[in-house]
């Protein structure tokens, strides 16, 4: 149990900050994984601190360092690491117990466990099943080219098998059931394949690698744009802001990349710049009454948060994978919410925020679910409420460790308590 941080900004919130932000874990743990696939052919620069990328990171390191008996993989809160470990593990020789937080054992994993046993991998599920963890035997004689593969669940399930793909002998032929959620997800995989050399064919729902070779390539990893999503609302909710993000770019792998036309609507101006991009704020009177987030999940809670603190009643769609995340994130949302006044239904899939009884009380506590997300989608408001606290200030580590000291930075008063 970490302390709590006690966020308040006093005067005028006015906001002229630079502010560096890390690697996107997304892109970075992409990189990793490719980097172990390719045995070293692909390298990987700016490295994420985000923890999750440094714990996927230090895993991969132990297990190329270490003899194939029976060893224990333990990637914490991050689902990537598990998801793209799932399926990579198996390709090597040894015996693997990987396992997770107590949450990353109620994250479901048994649809590409499964998929992959049609293949050859030998894997059992060490305490429930079509969950973490997972005993897993390798190396894989495959057995199948062809894989059914859900998609509607995680995009990254197909992610983790797509990058294992050329070192298959037979490589892979994924066909995608459903419809495919976090879509921008799977293009940043195989457009980085792409860059480490490996090509694919995409036909309607069946996406093929075929067994090949990585070229020597370095993979940079940009700056996360789902930790640039705070900073819009930041500049969203201040009097005034100007706020320059250095080395994000708008064309970018990530798809929280939207977050900057979805924040023009919201009054947030974005310039691109010699050196990145700038914030800064205007005002809007925006009528979008309702935003589909399935590209997106990442955005959801930044961009609900602040629709709240703007007091409109706006409706989101494509929020269906929220509760098997960090937490799950609709009830997260519903209970803090309440503590402003704001609640947000369903009916049918459509998500409804009535912000009608929206008030800002001196001090609010909201509590942050072991969810990064639900800390820095939160800790905004504090340019509303006088003195905001959020609980566990450790839980930003996974994906943005600076994120306190980035706020102080910019002039909000940040205590430990
Ligand atoms: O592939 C990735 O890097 C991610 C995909 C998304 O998950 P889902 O595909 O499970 O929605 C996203 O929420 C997660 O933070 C990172
Ligand atoms: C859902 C997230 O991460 P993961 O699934 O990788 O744990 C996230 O970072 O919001």
């Amino acid at each position: 149990m970490s302390k709590h941080a006690l966020v308040s900004f006093t005067g005028n919130t006015k906001i002229h900050t630079e502010i560096a932000l890390t690697g996107s874990k997304s892109e970075c743990n992409r990189a990793l994984i490719i980097s172990a696939a390719s045995k070293g052919t692909v390298k990987v620069d700016n490295m994420s601190i985000a923890a999750d990328s440094v714990t996927l990171d230090r895993i991969l390191k132990q297990i190329s360092s270490t003899a194939p008996h029976q060893q224990t993989v333990d990637v914490g809160p991050a689902g990537t690491a598990m998801r793209f470990l799932t399926a990579y593990l198996p390709t090597l020789p040894g015996n693997f117990l990987l396992t997770g937080t107590e949450r990353m054992k109620q994250r479901p994993i048994g649809i590409l466990a499964e998929a992959l046993k049609t293949i050859g991998a030998e894997i059992s599920y060490a305490e429930k099943e079509g969950f973490p963890p997972l005993s897993i035997t390798g190396p894989l004689p495959q057995s199948k080219g062809t894989v059914k593969i859900k998609g509607d669940i995680s995009s990254q399930y197909i992610s983790a098998l797509l990058m294992i793909a050329p070192t298959l002998e037979q490589g892979l032929t994924l066909q995608i059931e459903g419809e495919l959620t976090s879509l921008p997800y799977v293009n940043m995989t195989l457009n980085m394949l792409e860059e480490a050399g490996i090509s694919h064919n995409w036909d309607g729902n069946n996406i093929s690698i075929k067994p090949q070779p990585f070229k020597a390539a370095t993979l940079v990893v940009e700056p996360d744009w789902s930790a640039a999503s705070y900073w819009y609302s930041i500049a969203c909710l201040a009097n005034e802001a100007e706020i320059s993000l250095p080395y994000l770019k708008e064309q970018s792998l990530q798809g929280d990349s939207r977050i900057r036309s979805i924040m023009t609507a919201f009054g947030v101006q974005t310039a691109t710049t010699a050196t990145g991009i700038t914030l800064s704020s205007s005002t809007t009177d925006f009528t979008d009454a309702i935003l589909d987030l399935k590209d997106c999940p990442d955005l959801a809670q930044t961009i609900i948060v602040c629709a709240a603190a703007l007091k409109k009643n706006l409706s989101f769609t494509g929020l269906e994978t929220l509760k098997i995340k960090e937490t799950d994130r609709i009830k997260a949302l519903q209970n803090e919410l309440a503590k402003i006044g704001v609640t947000l239904t369903e009916d049918n899939l459509v998500y409804t925020l009535n912000c009608d009884g929206l008030h800002f009380p001196d001090r609010v506590t909201f509590g942050t679910y072991e969810d990064h997300r639900m800390a820095m989608a939160f800790a905004p408001l504090s340019l509303l409420i006088k003195e905001v606290v959020l609980e566990e200030m450790d839980v930003v580590e996974k994906s943005y460790p600076d994120f306190w000291k980035d706020l102080s930075k910019a002039g909000f008063t940040v205590a430990a308590i």
